[in-house]
């Protein structure tokens, strides 16, 4: 590994018609070159576009089970075995046409990984934060998971908050409204998600691939894709006839 202590990896590639790399060092859109403000907006259909995303969150509120319902449309129901230090996947979307190749690192939600963990927002282009909607004090500690944001990572970095496990909806803690007026105070696009269902699960990571491909593609001052009104119209309430 290249990065730093405590971090594993894995990739595989799908779709993507690369052989796998051994490192798990992040990827850098500085193999590419320099673009101003001027430079064309399309992108030639075979390029792939690269983007690293984080997953943060207390510990338990079900980082690693929504990590893979989008790899592998799994859920890992049964004993919780959390995450130690930090660990990826990688997973290539199609967005209008064009590839974007997600990196998608877990992170260990445990306090004493912390100073692993911040050496890696620094690269992040995303950060998915999670609370788990059963879990008031995940959720208490969402405004101290902004701060340490806002200290370690890039300031045009996108953030996304996420309420999880709204599949249990019989022992609820914190109410959609709750979430999202959390989310309108910060200005990050907000929804309900459940790794076990896969409810906005796919949403989540669509979303930022298409934020991520917008920005590659289109001049700064120019208006761009909304993500807030992209997930607003997407979105599945929990509130669905999808629970049983
Ligand atoms: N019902 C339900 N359970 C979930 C959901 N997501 C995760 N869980 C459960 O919550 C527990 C914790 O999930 P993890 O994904 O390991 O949590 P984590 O955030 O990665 O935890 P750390 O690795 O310690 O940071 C496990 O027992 C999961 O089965 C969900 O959407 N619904």
């Amino acid at each position: 590994m290249g990065g730093p202590d405590g971090a594993a990896g894995s990739e595989s590639l799908e779709g993507s018609g690369e052989a796998p790399k051994s490192s798990g060092d992040p990827p850098r859109s500085s193999g590419d070159p320099p673009r101003s403000s001027r430079d064309p907006p399309a992108l030639p259909r075979d390029h792939e576009l690269r983007g690293k995303v984080m997953l943060l969150g207390d510990s338990g509120v079900g980082k690693t089970c929504f990590l893979l319902q989008f790899k592998d449309g799994a859920f890992l129901s049964g004993t919780f075995i959390a995450t130690v230090g930090i660990d990826f996947r990688n997973k290539v979307v199609a967005v209008d046409g064009v590839k974007v190749k997600l990196q998608i690192w877990d992170t260990a939600g445990q306090e004493r990984f912390r100073s692993v963990t911040h050496a890696y927002y620094r690269d992040a282009q995303a950060l998915l934060l999670l609370y788990d909607i059963t879990s008031k004090i995940s959720f208490d500690n969402i405004r101290a998971w902004l701060t340490e944001i806002h200290e370690y990572a890039q300031k045009d970095v996108v953030i996304m908050l996420l309420g999880n496990k709204a599949d249990v909806s019989s022992e609820r803690a914190v109410r959609t409204e709750e979430g999202a007026s959390l989310a309108r105070e910060y200005g990050v696009p907000f929804m309900e998600t459940s790794a076990k269902t896969g409810m906005n699960v796919e949403l989540a990571f669509l979303a930022i691939a298409k934020e991520l491909k917008q920005r590659a593609e289109q001049p700064l001052d120019e208006p761009h894709f909304q993500i807030h009104e992209y997930i607003e119209s997407q979105k599945k309430k929990s509130s669905c006839c999808a629970f049983s």
